[in-house]
């Protein structure tokens, strides 16, 4: 894997791809690119293709049709010394302990034993299973399991991780001390690609995101561009009394007090308290903001929500 990779060259590049599974269709004609350095997020609902996708990147699957490259070719196990793969089926030798597991992974990532223990042992420190080093894996609980696969995932600082779905299965804390390790990874410059369905990871951790609908792209850009695409901004109003049928917006999101007002083309913030005010209806807070990605995801793969009074 070439570390020169530039904006010009992407790192991973994906054409036309399309994989076929005896009569069923996958993923069809997909194309994107992910650039060195970048946060990408791979999203989409259950079965739409994202894991299948991977696969086929990594040479596990044999695309039907289509260019998967990683650093200009096609990826083989040999050039895998400087990527990081956590599955989304997870496995690792479950009657050894944990730090002999660790250290031989990392051995067989090219670390020296001296070298993979010290780095296990700080991650062990790290992620609060210090105490954990010597017991056998399969003792462990799911959670702490897969911490130990994120580990041994990170271990030797690889150039391009490919994560699905990293954080499936954690408590809010542990989540939230697992996004802090990947973003140290992208920080010390590693290319991440991100399979997960919690979108709040996404809104902190992503450049830029695809998502992935009945085998196809639907949605392809930053997260700033896809938020554009489906609304942009939304006037947030807290307020009491029925919301008025209107033509300068209409309702995007609404829950109790609180609603999401989708402005209609040229019409601006300004124009819609106005008009609220004008219905008499008592404004208690008015703020702006993009529509998160959570509400484009149920836009796009469940019913939207009804614009409905509050
Ligand atoms: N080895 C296989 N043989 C047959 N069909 C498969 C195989 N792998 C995946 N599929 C099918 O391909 C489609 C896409 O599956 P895939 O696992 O890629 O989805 P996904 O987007 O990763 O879903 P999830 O979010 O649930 O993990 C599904 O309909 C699945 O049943």
């Amino acid at each position: 894997m070439s570390a020169s990779a530039t904006v010009a060259e992407p790192l991973v590049h994906i054409r036309n791809f399309r994989m076929d599974f005896g009569t069923q269709t996958a993923v069809r004609d997909l194309s994107f690119d992910v650039f060195a350095g970048e946060t990408f997020g791979f999203l989409g609902s259950n079965g739409s293709g994202k894991t299948t996708t991977l696969r086929a990147l990594l040479g596990i699957y044999q695309p039907t049709a289509g260019t998967l490259h990683i650093a200009g070719k096609v990826f083989e196990p040999r050039d895998g010394a400087r990527l990081g793969y956590l599955p989304e089926e997870r496995g690792l030798y479950k009657k050894e302990s944990v730090l002999d597991v660790m250290v031989y992974f990392g051995r067989l990532k090219g670390l020296g034993r001296a070298g993979a223990t010290q780095w296990s042992r700080s991650y062990l420190e790290r992620v609060d299973l210090a105490d954990k080093a010597d017991v056998r894996l399969d003792k462990l609980s799911g959670g702490q399991q897969q911490k130990i696969q994120l580990g041994v995932t990170i271990m030797n600082s690889p150039e391009l991780l490919i994560l699905d779905e990293p954080t499936q299965g954690f408590d809010p804390v542990n989540r939230r001390l697992l996004m802090d390790i990947i973003e140290e990874q992208k920080r010390a410059g590693a290319t991440v690609i991100m399979v997960t369905h919690q979108m709040d990871e996404v809104e902190r951790l992503c450049d830029r995101v695809i998502l992935l609908k009945d085998g196809t792209a639907e949605a392809y850009g930053t997260v700033e561009e896809v938020q554009d695409l489906y609304g942009g901004t939304v006037v947030r109003v807290r307020c009491a009394g029925l919301l008025p049928a209107s033509d300068l917006f209409d309702v995007a999101r609404s829950d109790g007090d609180l609603a999401d007002l989708a402005p209609r083309a040229g019409v601006d913030e300004a124009q819609i308290l106005a008009e609220l005010v004008r219905h008499g209806v008592q404004v208690r807070s008015f703020t702006t903001a993009r529509t998160s990605l959570e509400e484009i995801f149920l836009r796009v793969y469940g019913t939207p929500s009804e614009p409905v009074g509050v």
